[in-house]
C-alpha cells in the first residue's frame, strides 16, 4: 500500500463530507488507487456505493481495486438490468446490411434523392435514418429532432443539412416506435436504444454515492441520468477535462461547471519533472485547472527516439502512413485497435477508383474519385480527407489494402501506431509523436521583422497532443510537435495564468462525425 500523497490524503477527507465532488486527475497520478481508497473508507462507514465506468474493461480493472460494497460497471450494465434484459430477444438478431433495415421501414429500393450536388440513395438514407436513431439516444432530449441527424460529407451546409433532415426523421420516428416493441421488430436493437428507454424512465440508482469516471467524456444521456440523482446519492465526478477528446462525438466535459468541491490529482507516478514539464505546456495552452508534477524518482528523457515503442498519429491516415513506413524499414508492426476502420476506407476509396459507389458513411455520397478529390482539395469541410486521398494517390488502395494485411498482432510487434484516440489511456516505455501533428496554419500577418505570424493553437488540437505526450514513460520523441518550441503559445513565459492561451480561432476542420480520417 503506498503513502498517499497531501492531495490524495484530500481528496479522501473530502469524499467523508458527503459533498459533491470534482477530482481532476492529470495524466498518471492514480486516479484508480485514489478512487480505490474512497471506496474502502466508505466500505468501513458501511455506505454501499457505485462506480460508473465508460467501457466494461476499465470497470473490470477498478473492480480489482475496490471492495464488493462498490458495484463496479457501465451505465449500459445498470440499464440493460432495469430494461435491456428485456429485450433480449430482439438483441441477438443477426446482423444485416443497413439498406435492408431501410427497405423494412419503408425506404423504397432505388430511391435517389438529389440534395444539392449529391445523389442521396435507399443505401446513404437507410445509413442516415439508424445514425440519427443513435445519435437520438445518447443524447438528453426526449424527442428525436433535426440536428440529431448527421451532417454527410459532400452535404453539410445548413440548407442541404435541412433538407436531408425533412427526408430521414419520419423514417427515424418510425424505427424508435419499431424499437419498442419487446419481441418483434425490424430495426435490430442495439445497446444504446436500451441505455435511452432506461433514461427515459427517469431512473432512481439506489446507492449512497456514484463515482463517475471519465468524466470529461461523458454522454449526455448518461449525464442526464446521473446529475439527476444529486438529491439522493453523493455524486463524485473524476477525470481529466485536459484529456476531453470525444466532443465531436457529442460527448460533453460534465466536469467543468458541475457544481461541486473541486480537488484535483497533480502528482503523476508514470514519468519524470521534464515530461511533466512538456505536459503542462498543452495543459496552459488548454486553460486546464490543473499543472502536472513529475516523479522525482523517474527520469524522462525528451529527445529523438529511432526505434521507440510506439507511434501516436493524429488521425488514421497518419497512422496508415506510419505504418507503411514501418514496414518498409522491415519492422513488426502492429496498429492499435487493429486494421478494420482503415480497411474499410481502403476498400471504399477502391471502389470510387474503380468508378463504382461505395457504402462506406465517410464517403457515401460521392460517385467517382475525381469527386472527392475535388471535395478534398476545395471545399473546407473535406480538407480533412486530403491526406487519404494522398495517400490513396500515392501508394494505390490496393497497396494500403496490402500494407494492412502485414499488420502483426501487439504482443509480437517491434512498435505499436496507434491514433492518439486510441493510445487514451494507455502507456509505452518510449513514445515518439508522428508528423500529422502539424503547426496551425500562419496568419495572413508579418511581425516587424516580416516574418509570418503564427496561427493560434487550436484547443481541441492542443487536448489530443496532450494526450499523445503524456503516454511516455520513459523517452518521448515529440516528433510531429517541434513546432510548439517556436510558437508563442508553446512559451512558459507566456502562461500568466490566461485559460486557453492558444487563443480560440477554429481550425478549418471537416463537420463529420469521425474527428478526422
Ligand atoms: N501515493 C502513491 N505513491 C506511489 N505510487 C502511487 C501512489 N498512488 C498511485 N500510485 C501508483 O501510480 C500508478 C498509477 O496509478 P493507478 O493505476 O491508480 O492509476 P490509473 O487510474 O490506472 O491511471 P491514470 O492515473 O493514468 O488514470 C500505479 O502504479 C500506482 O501504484
Amino acid at each position: 500500500m503506498h503513502t498517499p500523497t497531501p492531495e490524495q490524503t484530500a481528496a479522501a477527507e473530502a469524499f467523508a463530507t458527503g459533498a459533491h465532488l470534482v477530482i481532476q486527475a492529470g495524466a498518471g497520478t492514480g486516479k484508480t488507487t485514489t478512487l480505490a481508497m474512497l471506496a474502502h473508507s466508505a466500505r468501513r462507514q458501511g455506505r454501499p456505493g457505485r462506480y460508473i465506468a465508460f467501457n466494461r474493461a476499465v470497470a473490470r480493472h477498478a473492480a480489482r481495486e475496490f471492495p464488493d460494497e462498490v458495484a463496479c460497471g457501465t451505465a449500459h450494465a445498470l440499464a440493460y438490468t432495469a430494461v435491456g434484459r428485456g429485450y433480449q430477444a430482439r438483441m441477438n438478431a443477426p446482423r444485416q446490411a443497413g439498406w435492408r433495415t431501410g427497405a423494412a421501414l419503408g425506404i423504397d429500393d432505388g430511391m435517389s434523392v438529389r440534395i444539392g450536388a449529391r445523389k442521396v440513395d435507399n443505401r446513404a438514407l437507410s445509413y442516415t435514418v439508424l445514425r440519427t436513431v443513435t445519435r437520438f439516444c445518447q443524447s438528453a432530449d426526449s424527442r428525436i429532432a433535426p440536428h440529431h441527424v448527421p451532417p454527410l460529407r459532400g452535404a453539410e451546409s445548413e440548407p442541404l443539412h435541412a433538407q436531408l433532415a425533412g427526408l430521414v426523421l419520419p423514417y427515424a420516428r418510425t424505427a424508435w416506435a419499431d424499437l419498442q416493441h419487446p419481441d418483434h421488430g425490424v430495426v435490430r436493437f442495439e445497446h444504446d436504444h436500451y441505455l435511452k428507454m432506461w433514461a427515459l424512465r427517469e431512473p432512481v440508482i439506489k446507492a449512497d454515492f456514484l463515482l463517475l469516471d471519465e468524466a470529461q467524456d461523458t454522454n449526455p444521456v448518461v449525464e442526464q441520468v446521473f446529475t439527476a440523482q444529486r438529491d439522493h446519492a453523493q455524486l463524485v465526478l473524476v477525470g481529466d477535462s485536459a484529456q476531453a477528446i470525444y466532443g465531436w462525438r457529442g460527448a460533453r466535459d460534465v466536469m467543468s461547471g458541475f457544481d461541486g468541491r473541486q480537488l484535483s490529482l497533480s502528482r503523476s507516478f508514470r514519468f519524470g519533472p521534464a515530461l511533466a514539464a512538456e505536459a503542462n505546456r498543452w495543459l496552459a495552452i488548454v486553460g486546464a485547472p490543473i499543472r502536472l508534477t513529475g516523479s522525482p524518482r523517474l527520469e524522462t528523457e525528451l529527445h529523438r527516439v529511432r526505434a521507440p515503442d510506439a507511434i501516436l498519429c493524429r488521425t488514421n491516415v497518419g497512422a496508415m502512413v506510419e505504418v507503411i513506413r514501418q514496414l518498409e524499414a522491415d519492422r513488426r508492426v502492429a496498429l492499435a485497435g487493429g486494421g478494420e476502420a482503415l480497411s474499410a476506407l481502403a476498400r471504399a476509396a477502391h471502389d470510387l477508383e474503380a468508378g463504382r459507389r461505395t457504402a462506406h458513411p465517410e464517403l457515401m455520397l460521392f460517385e467517382t474519385w475525381a469527386e472527392l478529390r475535388e471535395y478534398a482539395e476545395f471545399d473546407p469541410a473535406g480538407r480533412d480527407l486530403l491526406p487519404l486521398v494522398e495517400l490513396v494517390d500515392e501508394h494505390g488502395a490496393q497497396a494500403v489494402l496490402q500494407a494492412l494485411d502485414r499488420l502483426s498482432p501487439e504482443t509480437s510487434a517491434e512498435v505499436t501506431v496507434s491514433t492518439a484516440h486510441r493510445a487514451k489511456g494507455r502507456e509505452w516505455a518510449s513514445v515518439r509523436i508522428a508528423d500529422d501533428f502539424t503547426a496551425p496554419d500562419d496568419l495572413d500577418e508579418r511581425s516587424e521583422d516580416g516574418s509570418p505570424v503564427p496561427g493560434p493553437v487550436d484547443i481541441d488540437e492542443a487536448r489530443l497532443a496532450y494526450v499523445a505526450v503524456t503516454r511516455a514513460r520513459s523517452l518521448l520523441d515529440i516528433g510531429g510537435l517541434s513546432w510548439i518550441n517556436n510558437h508563442p503559445a508553446g512559451d512558459p513565459r507566456h502562461e500568466h495564468g490566461r485559460p486557453g492561451a492558444g487563443g480560440g480561432r477554429e481550425r478549418l476542420k471537416g463537420r463529420s462525425e469521425r474527428p478526422q480520417a
